[in-house]
């Protein structure tokens, strides 16, 4: 477990941070706000990069930082593994040097995977001769998080690790990510303000405005509340965790803890477990079973409650579909003419096409193996 609880000012009337949070033991735990809310300055403050007016970092144990005690660790000491936006590899050695850099800075009783099971998490066996300069900005990205992962850290910390990238590196590079957040087994901070990184890799998010922690907790939990900064997103809407029961004729059949979905999305073979996002704005209401309609997905659901919008004229309907929660974006007036309230049952409509690849994403089989092996 990572304890994080900083204060700190730049200058006399400088941008403040105040915030604490915890991330488990593994799995990635997304710093998620908008630009200038301090993100990375906190990552800096974990990994030993800046020094806060007050604060405590532990992780299990080990204190990396209490000011009240006077304890700081130096940064090499901390054993965390920083990924940035750009991968700032020794453009001069090799990929193959750069990774036995890595190596060379795990302490010498740390148990971790091995290079060769590195490599092939990572995808990088052909590019090990290679000078950094004559790779990709994608297979520059998966050769940091390789030298990352082989010093054998004890926390992962990744600033925007797809931030420079474009779309299709960046969809090259994220399955990577979720690999090594499988394989490694240690915590992840994952800092962005990309809402699908979110969906395709964290466990938990910490929400920050400001330099404050506005809520922390699991991604399914925080995206199914309708009074946070995210419900104000036009992609605002709840993750669904599914699995893939069919797919036929194009159509895939995902079930849920309370009911199916059908998609057009391709989100792979039987069994897959993935992660839908059905965003609210997708998500229509009828009081009657809708018949004559091309719309597929059909789910008898209760009201639960009618929550203020974000938008003048708009609320959120908060569905229970079993124990699944889903909010629907819709206007007033049709909450007064459908004579929608709390208690009763209505039918929540979401068209197979609002799913596409980036809204379903697989989730790589939370049944790791062991510490420091690579799953197959
Ligand atoms: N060395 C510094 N001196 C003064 N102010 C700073 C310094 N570093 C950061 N800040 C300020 O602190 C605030 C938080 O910056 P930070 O880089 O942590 O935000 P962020 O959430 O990571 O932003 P982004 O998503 O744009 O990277 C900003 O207002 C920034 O201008």
């Amino acid at each position: 477990m990572l304890g994080v609880a900083l204060r700190h000012r730049f200058g006399r009337d400088g941008f403040t941070i105040d915030a604490s949070f915890k991330a488990p033991g593994d799995g990635v735990t997304a710093l998620f706000g908008p630009s200038g809310c301090g993100k990375s300055t906190i990552l800096a403050a974990v990994a030993g990069l800046l020094r806060p007016d007050e604060g405590r970092v532990t992780l299990d144990d080990a204190v990396l930082l209490d000011t009240a005690r006077r304890v700081c660790l130096a940064p090499e000491r901390r054993r965390c593994g920083v990924v940035f936006q750009e991968a700032r590899l020794f453009p001069h050695l090799s990929v193959e040097a750069n990774l036995r850099y890595g190596l060379k800075r795990a302490p010498h009783d740390a148990t971790g995977p091995g290079f060769e099971a590195v490599v092939a998490l990572l995808g990088i066996a052909q590019l090990l001769p290679r000078r950094p300069g004559r790779l990709s900005g994608g297979e520059r990205q998966r050769v940091a998080l390789g030298r990352a992962l082989l010093s054998r850290p004890r926390l992962l910390l990744m600033d925007e690790p797809l931030a420079a990238l474009d779309a299709a590196r960046r969809a090259e590079v994220l399955p990577f990510l979720a690999r090594l957040r499988d394989a490694a087994r240690i915590p992840i901070l994952y800092v962005t303000h990309a809402l699908d990184e979110v969906d395709a890799l964290a466990d938990r998010l910490v929400l920050l405005e400001a330099g404050r922690v506005v809520a922390e907790g699991s991604v399914e939990d925080l995206t199914a509340r309708t009074d946070l900064p995210l419900a104000a997103r036009r992609d605002a809407g709840v993750l669904v965790g599914c699995t893939v029961r069919s797919v036929q004729d194009g159509l895939a059949t995902l079930d849920f803890e309370g009911g199916t979905l059908v998609t057009t999305s391709r989100p792979g073979p039987p069994g897959t477990r993935l992660r839908a996002r059905l965003r609210a704005r997708d998500v229509a209401v009828a009081t009657e079973q809708p018949r004559g309609i091309s719309t597929q997905n059909i789910l008898p659901v209760t009201l639960v409650a009618i929550d203020e919008g974000t938008e003048a004229g708009e609320v959120f309907l908060r569905l229970a579909a079993g124990p699944t929660t889903l909010l629907a974006r819709i206007t007033r007036e049709s909450v007064a003419r459908l004579q929608l309230r709390p208690g009763i049952t209505v039918w929540a409509l979401v068209k197979a096409v609002t799913f596409d690849h980036r809204v379903v994403r697989q989730v790589a089989a939370h049944t790791p193996p062991g510490r420091g092996e690579i799953p197959t």
